[in-house]
C-alpha cells in the first residue's frame, strides 16, 4: 500500500526552483533513506512530504496532502525537523506537545503514559524535568525524536536525526526507526552517513541539484553513483553481508 506519493513535484523559494520534477512512492513498511550532498533539496522535499509547505502533487494514503486538516495530518505524520530552538520548556512538556492532536484541554492518563514510555524508549527519562536549554545537542535531538514518536504517527519523517549523536545513540535511533517500520509503519529519513543508512534502511534515494538521481535497494550503490552524487569516488566493500563505502582519496 502506498503511504506517500509524490508526482512530478516542482517547488522552489521566492521564484527560484529547487525541486525539479520529483516523483517518489513509498510503501507501508519501508525504511527509506534520502541521501545526497548539502543543498541537494532533501529537507525541502521532506517539508513538502510533511505538509510544512503546501505543495501540489503530494498524496498521503491516496489523498492529496492539502485536503488534510493540520490535526488529521499530525495523527498520521510525525516530522522531526533538523533543529529545534531550545527554550525554557521542560523535556516532559515538550514531548507532551506530540500528544496535542489527541488531547482535550488536559492530558489523559494515556497521554502521560505515552510520554513516559517514549522517554524511556529513547533513554532520556532521567531528563524529564530538565529545561531544553540545559541539554546537550544529542539530548536535544532525542527529545525532538521523542516528541514525534509520542504522536504515534503512521509515517515518521526525520531530517538528519543522527546528527549530534554519539555512535551508540546513532545506532539506538536507527534501531527505533527500524522497529517502528517493522511494526508495519513507514519511515523516511534524511541521512548523511551512507554506511549507517546501508546498515538500517531498505531503500536509498539519492538526490542532487533538486532531482532524484537514483532510487533503489543496496544494489544501486556503485563507485560511479558515489562519484556522480558526491563528486568523490567510493570504494565499496562488504562487511557481514552489508555494503560499506569509503571515499577514495585522490593522489
Ligand atoms: N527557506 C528557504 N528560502 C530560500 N531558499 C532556501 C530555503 N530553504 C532552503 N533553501 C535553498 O534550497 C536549496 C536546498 O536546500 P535544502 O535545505 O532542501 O537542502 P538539503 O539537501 O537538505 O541540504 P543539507 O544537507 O545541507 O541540509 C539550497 O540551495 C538552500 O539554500
Amino acid at each position: 500500500m502506498k503511504v506517500l506519493k509524490v508526482k512530478n513535484l516542482n517547488f522552489g523559494y521566492n521564484g527560484s526552483q529547487i525541486l525539479h520534477n520529483v516523483s517518489l512512492e513509498v510503501e507501508r513498511g519501508e525504511l527509506v533513506a534520502i541521501l545526497g550532498p548539502n543543498g541537494a533539496g532533501k529537507s525541502t522535499l521532506m517539508k513538502c512530504l510533511a505538509g510544512v509547505f503546501k505543495c501540489k502533487g503530494v498524496e498521503v494514503f491516496g489523498k492529496p496532502i492539502n485536503e488534510y486538516s493540520q490535526e488529521e495530518l499530525a495523527k498520521i505524520i510525525g516530522y522531526v525537523p533538523q533543529a529545534i530552538v531550545p527554550g525554557f520548556m521542560r523535556v516532559f512538556d515538550t514531548v507532551l506537545l506530540g500528544r496535542r492532536p489527541y488531547m482535550g484541554l488536559k492530558p489523559s492518563k494515556k497521554d502521560i503514559e505515552a510520554v513516559k514510555s517514549t522517554l524511556k524508549m529513547l533513554k532520556i527519562d532521567h531528563l524529564a524535568l530538565k529545561p531544553l536549554n540545559k541539554l546537550s545537542g544529542g539530548e536535544l535531538q532525542k527529545v525532538n525524536i521523542a516528541r514525534a514518536l509520542a504522536q504515534e504517527p503512521e509515517i515518521l519523517l526525520m531530517d538528519e536525526p543522527t546528527n549530534n549523536l554519539d555512535l551508540r545513540s546513532q545506532v539506538e535511533v536507527m534501531k527505533i526507526a527500524r522497529e517502528f517500520v517493522d511494526s508495519g509503519k513507514t519511515a523516511v529519513i534524511i541521512m548523511h552517513d551512507v554506511n549507517l543508512a546501508l546498515r538500517f534502511a531498505d531503500r536509498f534515494v539519492f538526490m542532487k541539484d533538486g532531482r532524484i538521481i537514483k532510487d533503489g535497494g543496496r544494489n544501486v550503490l556503485t563507485p560511479e553513483l558515489f562519484e556522480e552524487v558526491y563528486g568523490v569516488r567510493g570504494i565499496i566493500a562488504e562487511v557481514q553481508g552489508v555494503p560499506v563505502v569509503i571515499p577514495a582519496l585522490e593522489d
